[in-house]
């Protein structure tokens, strides 16, 4: 383990969100186990757990789980009248007539959870969560944002679609104060640690999920990435392993940024269904600013992860017109690509804004995340020079 070491300990020691920041990767790596021990299950057996919402987009068990124990862990640790949390999942699902199976199934699986919350230095619930517990834990997650104070964001599955095909997904926690992000979590259980554990599929470039070759022993599947804004660091954990003690903050060593500046030599990631964003916009842009390599599509927020850690260089995500992109879909990997060198902007070169609701507003056109300001400076000008002959 010769790559870990302890300088984390005194840069995370003397942050200034340092309780915070915490409570929040703890939540986060119960979570992440949570979720493995589901996509386990969803992927061993027909499930009836999963449940299709308005947009025709899948929710699962999980999803609402993790919204459960996150509020639950971050109001029993930091005070529940000083916890406000955005997050994507509702009740509204869970309590029709018909869902009782499923909220039964949510109940056992959030008490499971946090029964374990003293391996990662945490308060258990001294009895069981009752079933209005839970679902009062899952709907406190009903705070608007907006441009003052402090607020959670929580993406509880991010890439749904990824967890169910057995795939890449991620647990995302932010904290935002006065209308920035200052803290971003991502828990990413299936994206190894090690660069040398990572393949990808022929054609274009996937991370394979390693749900196969999970041994207890090997440092090779899952971790969480973290940042604290304005430290200049970014940091990635390996998920605990079964029956270990979570030692906080160790474990953790420095991510940054790969210092690739050639697109010629650099690699694009995007989602991985053109849906979410136009593949044929993205080619055209990579196209004209030279990016040769393959792209690699990976669903949810372990995109910025991956660029955070230097396995890919650009995040480009170009949604259909009239979609408007939610806060828990960035806020954490905003913070993340940052704080490990990268820069992140709408395709109009500015800031993303998270301070005007669950949405984020104002977004010009689409996301552009790079590894440095030189390739990010070539991607806009591509993109605004291909964007009024596109049809988006
Ligand atoms: N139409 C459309 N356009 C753009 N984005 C959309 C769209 N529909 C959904 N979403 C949001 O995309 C989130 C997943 O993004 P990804 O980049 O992971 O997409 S993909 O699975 O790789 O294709 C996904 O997050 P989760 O719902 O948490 O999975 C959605 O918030
Ligand atoms: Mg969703
Ligand atoms: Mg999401
Ligand atoms: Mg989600």
């Amino acid at each position: 383990m010769e790559d870990y070491n302890n300088t984390v300990v005194e840069s995370v020691v003397s942050d200034k969100y340092f309780k915070e920041l915490e409570v929040a990767v703890k939540a986060v790596q119960m979570a992440c186990l949570l979720c493995q021990r589901i996509q386990q299950t969803l992927l061993s057996k027909t499930n009836d757990h999963v449940q299709s919402k308005d947009d025709n987009s899948p929710v699962t068990i999980a999803d609402w789980s993790v919204q459960g124990i996150v509020s639950w862990v971050l109001s029993e640790a930091l005070g529940s009248d000083f916890v406000s949390i955005v997050a994507e999942e509702d009740v509204q699902e869970l309590s029709k007539v018909g869902a009782f199976g499923l909220l039964e199934a949510i109940v056992k699986t959030v008490n499971e959870c946090l029964a374990e919350a003293p391996r990662f230095g945490l308060r258990a619930p001294v009895m069981a969560l009752s079933t209005s517990e839970v679902l009062e834990a899952i709907d406190r997650c009903n705070s608007i944002g907006g441009s003052s104070g402090r607020f959670w964001v929580l993406d509880p599955v991010d890439g749904t679609l990824g967890f169910l095909r057995g795939d890449q997904y991620a647990i995302a926690l932010a904290l935002i104060e006065d209308g920035e992000p200052v803290l971003g979590v991502l828990g990413c259980p299936n994206y190894p640690v090690k660069k040398e554990c990572l393949s990808y599929h022929n054609g274009y470039r996937r991370i394979i999920s390693r749900l196969t070759s999970l041994s207890s022993e090997s440092w090779d599947r899952g971790c969480v990435v973290y940042a604290s804004k304005d430290c200049g660091n970014a940091w990635m954990q390996p998920l605990l392993h079964k029956e270990k003690k979570f030692i906080w903050p160790n474990s953790a060593r420095q991510i940054k940024v790969s210092t690739v500046d050639n697109p010629a030599l650099a690699t694009f990631c995007e989602p991985v269904e053109k849906a979410n964003s136009s593949h044929s916009f993205t080619a055209g842009v990579a196209h004209s600013v030279g990016l040769r390599n393959q792209p690699l599509r990976i669903h949810s927020m372990v995109k910025y992860a991956a660029i955070a850690r230097g396995d890919a260089e650009v995040f480009m995500k170009f949604a259909r017109a009239g979609y408007k992109e939610k806060i828990w879909d960035h806020a954490a990997g905003v913070v993340i690509v940052q704080e490990a060198g990268g820069v992140v902007t709408d395709a109009g070169g500015r800031p993303l804004c998270f301070s005007k609701g669950m949405y984020l507003e104002g977004l010009d056109r689409g996301i552009i995340a790079c590894a440095g300001a030189r390739l990010h400076e070539k991607i806009v000008k591509a993109v605004d020079a291909s964007w009024n002959s596109s049809s988006l």
